[in-house]
């Protein structure tokens, strides 16, 4: 399967199920301000202090194929297995779905992710070894601090600036792999003066 990075804002994504995983999905979603639908006759406690949230909606009642028609994505998080099979079988082939208890009868898995500002490294083992997935999680956790907040922000402004100044292709390439030493990672002060260093370049063209 391949990785896709989607913007989720403001689109439909339904939940069946509400329990603690589909209270686990429900909140990385929120995260990425979907318009999220759980559905299920039975809610857990996380589910229902969710909902209190701006964001959600719950349907207290079993899910049924009508429930994902305006869905983007659907997430059949149901602890019935023929249910999640069933209500799978439904849905037309170009709708997003994972299926949490079964990796491959959907076509969308959930990676771990790790989050660094506009830095964002997500692991799966396409469903080999959830196990793995989250040990390398917290791994790349440790090794990937939270320097890397600033520094991904410093180095998407450095970029347009740069991008927008009149220098010649050659030069663009050379700052562009310059600010990726790890003394600017390392050092805010010098991540500053180069901003205004750049800023200048990029302000010269548009006059
Ligand atoms: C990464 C993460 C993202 C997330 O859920 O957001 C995620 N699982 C996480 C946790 C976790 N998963 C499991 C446990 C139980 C305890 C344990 O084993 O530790 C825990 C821990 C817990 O629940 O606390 C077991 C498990 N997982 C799946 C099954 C069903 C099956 O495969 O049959 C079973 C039961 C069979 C078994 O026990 O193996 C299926 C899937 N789980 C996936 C993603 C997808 C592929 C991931 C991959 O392979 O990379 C996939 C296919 C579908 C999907 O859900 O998208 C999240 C880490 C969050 C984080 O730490 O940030
Ligand atoms: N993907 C993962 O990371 C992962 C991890 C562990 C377990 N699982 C699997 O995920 C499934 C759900 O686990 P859980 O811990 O959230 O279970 P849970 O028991 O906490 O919750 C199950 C929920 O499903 C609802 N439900 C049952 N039938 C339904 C139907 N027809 N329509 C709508 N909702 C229905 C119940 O009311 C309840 O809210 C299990 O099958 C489990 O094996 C997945």
């Amino acid at each position: 399967m391949q990785p896709l990075i989607i913007d989720l804002k403001d689109r439909s994504v339904v939940i069946a199920g509400g329990g603690r995983i589909a209270a686990r999905k429900a909140r990385v979603l929120g995260g990425e301000q979907a318009a999220i639908t759980i559905i299920a006759p039975q809610f857990s406690e996380e589910v229902l202090a969710l909902a209190e949230e701006p964001g959600y909606r719950l349907i207290e009642r079993k899910a049924v194929a009508e429930d994902f028609a305006e869905a983007l994505l659907v997430v059949l998080a149901t602890n019935d297995h023929e249910a999640n099979q069933a209500l799978r079988a439904a849905l037309p082939a170009h709708q997003l779905v994972c299926v949490v208890d079964e990796a491959n009868s959907g076509n969308v898995l959930f990676p771990a992710t790790v989050r660094r500002g506009n830095l964002q490294i997500a692991v799966t083992s396409s469903g080999a070894s959830p196990k793995l997935t989250r040990k390398l999680k917290k791994e790349l956790e440790h090794q990937f601090d939270a320097s890397w907040i600033v520094y991904s922000d410093f180095l998407g402004k450095a970029r347009e600036f740069v991008l927008r100044s009149d220098l010649g292709f050659e030069q663009k390439q050379d700052i562009l792999l310059e600010i990726l030493d790890d003394r600017y990672r390392l050092n805010e002060l010098l991540c500053d003066e180069k901003l205004l260093e750049l800023e200048k370049l990029s302000k010269k063209v548009s006059r």
